[in-house]
């Protein structure tokens, strides 16, 4: 197959010519050059793999100079850029000069056609391996970034996970595009990471971005990376998101953030799966599996027209639900201690364990922020607790009113439990002034107070 792009800039038409059937049967494109005055926008317009430059172009003047002038204007565009230079002297002290200047190789004229061809491929595959040196140094600066340490996981038993589980071993095997949708903190993230590392795609890298994190205008150059040059900070090219996840997944975390304007050009790379650095014009063709996570509910937002339909319908054709903790209790216990044992080995305190009465806490707890809610407070008992058995005054709840944001989700035991705990702290624990309050019983109140554990 026939690969590569070569520039040959020379002032005799002749020359052109004789090289253009030649070099036509062994590379896919040929681009032709009188005259070095528009080569520097050649480069930009063709991104020739090898450049083949007359070190003499004005009539009578055969030094070499305006050659290695040229050189060094094409070093300054792309410093990667292998050049072979050609001249009709056989001269030894410019052969040296250029090589030193950059230029990859020298041939004389009147040249061998064999030993051009093969002076030519080896340029060719200098260039190749550059390009990959190259990529592979920006696929790198972004993992290094990206990388996080691999969580264990804990999976509950509660058959709301049990399903969620079974959905996610099956979906992961395939390279549909999965939506995660779930509250703050009930493990959209830790799921991505699941369904990437259950992939074919396991063995390359799973990118996230934070699209809430993405500015307007460094949006562009984040997902889909930019050349030198193509605005004031762009000192070198580098690689996108899209680009650095090529052949992996790409996580796109908090989507429900992204503006109506940014949505359209997230679009437009997802449906033709190939995106454009900034400030190039080059089309690059991109192999991903796209992940996506939101806390918000996209089928609403749509409605009220700030998600785009089109692209929910891109990214969600399988979309994964992850319960809230609270309608999950069962699963609590599970992994308290889960984080109980983790944390205990971080902060060197071997033997602790929960109380019962502190496990029932934790269990009858609405738990607002879920799991990452439930992490934190294990490690504040942690890092406070004195003793080996946790109580349930180690740990610090939401008060009602800071948890009246998911209001709308409790059931109505929560509710009743929520509005006697916070009588009970306005009155003091004044039982009669709370059943007033309340407009029940002291014994009602009583046994309510016992079956809820306040
Ligand atoms: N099943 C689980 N096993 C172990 N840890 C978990 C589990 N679910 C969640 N976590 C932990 O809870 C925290 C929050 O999880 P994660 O970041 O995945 O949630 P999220 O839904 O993506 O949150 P947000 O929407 O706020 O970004 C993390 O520290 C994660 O490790």
């Amino acid at each position: 197959m026939k690969k590569g792009n070569i520039l040959i800039v020379d002032d005799n038409k002749n020359v052109l010519s004789a090289l253009r059937i030649l070099l036509s049967d062994y590379f896919e494109n040929i681009s032709l050059l009188t005259s070095p005055n528009t080569l520097i926008s050649e480069l930009r317009d063709k991104s020739p793999d090898v450049v083949l430059l007359d070190m003499n172009f004005s009539a009578g003047i055969n030094s070499g100079n305006e050659g290695l002038f040229w050189l060094s204007e094409i070093k300054k565009t792309d410093e990667e850029l292998p050049v072979v230079l050609f001249t009709a002297y056989a001269d030894i002290d410019l052969a040296v000069r250029a090589l030193k200047a950059g230029a990859t190789d020298f041939i004389v004229k009147p040249w061998d056609n064999a030993k051009l061809l093969a002076t030519l491929q080896s340029a060719f595959s200098l260039r190749q391996s550059r390009k990959e040196v190259k990529k592979l140094r920006e696929k790198q600066s972004v993992l290094n970034r990206e990388i996080q340490k691999e969580e264990d996981i804990c999976w509950g038993q509660s058959p709301a996970m049990q399903r969620l589980l079974t959905m996610i071993k099956k979906v992961a095997v395939t390279d549909a595009n999965v939506l995660i949708t779930g509250e703050n903190g009930t493990g959209k993230e830790l799921i991505a990471k699941m369904i990437h590392r259950y992939s074919p795609r396991a063995a390359e890298t799973l990118i996230s971005v934070d699209m809430g994190a993405v500015t307007e205008t460094l949006f562009e150059s984040e997902l889909f990376g930019h050349v030198k040059g193509a605005f004031t900070d762009a000192k070198v090219d580098r690689a996108g998101k899209f680009e650095a996840a090529d052949g992996g997944s790409l996580f796109l975390d908090e989507i429900g953030n992204l503006s109506y304007p940014l949505q359209a050009k997230l679009l437009s790379a997802l449906q033709t799966r190939h995106i454009t650095r900034v400030g190039s014009n080059k089309s690059i063709p991109v192999d991903i599996r796209l992940i996506s996570a939101t806390n918000k509910n996209l089928f609403k937002s749509v409605k009220e027209g700030g998600f785009r339909e089109d692209l929910l319908y891109r990214i969600n054709t399988i979309h994964l639900e992850v319960p809230p903790l609270r309608e999950r209790r069962e699963d609590v216990p599970q992994l308290a201690e889960f984080f109980l044992r983790r944390l205990a080995k971080k902060y060197n305190k071997g033997n602790l364990k929960f109380s019962e009465k502190a496990l029932r806490k934790l269990e009858n707890y609405v738990w607002p922020g879920n799991v990452r809610e439930l992490e934190h407070a294990i490690e504040k008992a942690v890092i406070l607790s004195d003793n080996e058995e946790l109580q349930p005054a180690d740990f610090y709840m939401r008060t009602p009113d800071e948890t009246s944001f998911v209001v709308e989700s409790f059931t109505l035991e929560e509710m009743e439990k929520i509005l006697i705990e916070k009588a009970l702290r306005k009155y003091d624990n004044n039982i009669s002034a709370v059943a007033v309050e309340l407009g029940i019983s002291r014994p009602t109140l009583y046994s309510k107070i016992k079956k809820y554990e306040l």
